[in-house]
């Protein structure tokens, strides 16, 4: 037998039905990370174009012929036997009807069911980032809270999923009143992530919590401060957060500024380039911060981010 190559490039595929359900295949068992469910795909051939090796791949195991493919997110990812860079993929339509080509079985499966099934390590970003929205929308800083609440009911009511509720101006015990009232009034399908220290969060079990880097950076080598079914995300401006919020068990993290904005014109920006290529090499779901519009979310989605999080962008713009 071989030896395993070192490092290996794979075109994976995120199959959505129209009612949202996600395909999965078992891996043979004498396969690397046999026995687990995992997104079709393979390995891509030497100088192979990975969106020719999806495609490839999608019709030698499922017999179908994909027709929409956007990126979702790509992961670097170091096994103890293998590198594997994961470069994923959602697939919305496609002809044929799929089946285990190569006799391995099958299931749909919804977002939400993902957590309760064994998927190689590799995968918990591609499962995070299935379970998030695009956007992310940050509460802008107003000092009423009547404005606020009315703002983010009307921005889920709107279709927005992901709230941070981020209002510097707020007494502490008035931001809390107002948390406590949108945790109980939003919709179950909107996830709202609030700022603040860990007792705050350990009383409201539907938060979610969003750290600053200076919490992120107290929270070194310490172990996930929220269970794994509680929103966990951090707000990161290099690599090297980036690497702490992943190390911590974050499910997404923020990276800003990638624009200058007109609330911090003189923070230097990060610029596209270096966005793009810290997003790369980060193992989560990314969302852009600073000076984002709606219009940028095609260009970001296409560099690898997963979104963007905005506040007048998303606010103003009555995306809600
Ligand atoms: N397809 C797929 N591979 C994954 C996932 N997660 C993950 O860590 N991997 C790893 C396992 C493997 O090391 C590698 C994929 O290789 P593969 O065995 O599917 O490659 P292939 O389809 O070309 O198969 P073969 O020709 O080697 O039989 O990526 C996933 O969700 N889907
Ligand atoms: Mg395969």
């Amino acid at each position: 037998m071989s030896a395993l190559p070192k490092s290996v490039h794979v075109a994976v595929a995120v199959i959505t039905a129209a009612d949202g359900k996600i395909l999965l295949t078992r891996r043979a068992s004498d396969k690397h990370q046999g026995g687990l469910w995992e997104f079709p795909g393979g390995k891509c051939e030497p100088g192979e174009p990975v969106r020719a090796a999806l495609a490839r791949e999608i019709r030698e195991e499922l017999d179908i012929e994909i027709t929409t493919v956007e990126p979702l997110i790509s992961i670097p990812y170091q096994y103890p036997d293998l590198h594997v860079l994961l470069e994923v993929f959602r697939v919305t339509s496609f002809t044929g009807k799929p089946r285990g080509a190569e006799g391995q079985p099958m299931q749909w499966v919804t977002p939400g069911q993902l957590d309760e099934i064994p998927l190689p390590a590799a995968n918990r970003p591609i499962v995070r980032a299935i379970q998030l929205p695009q956007q992310y929308l940050v509460t802008p800083d107003l000092s009423d809270s009547r404005q606020l609440y009315q703002g983010v009911m009307a921005a889920a009511a709107g279709g927005s999923r992901l709230i941070q509720l981020r209002t510097p101006q707020l007494e502490r015990a008035d931001y809390l009143k107002l948390a406590d009232r949108l945790l109980a009034d939003l919709p179950d399908t909107a996830m709202l992530l609030l700022k603040g220290e860990l007792p705050d969060l350990l009383t409201r079990p539907q938060a979610g919590w969003h750290l600053t880097s200076a919490q992120l950076r107290a929270f070194a080598g310490q172990e996930r401060p929220l269970p794994a079914n509680r929103w966990l995300a951090a707000s990161c401006h290099d690599a090297e957060e980036l690497a702490l919020a992943q190390a911590l068990g974050c499910d997404f993290a923020t990276l800003s500024p990638v624009q200058p904005t007109a609330s911090h014109p003189d923070a230097p920006a990060l610029g596209l380039e270096l966005a793009t290529k810290l997003t790369a090499a980060a193992q989560l779901p990314v969302f852009w911060l600073g000076g984002m519009q709606a219009s940028d979310l095609e260009h970001v989605c296409a560099s690898g981010g997963q979104g963007i999080a905005a506040i007048r962008g998303l606010w103003e713009a009555e995306l809600l």
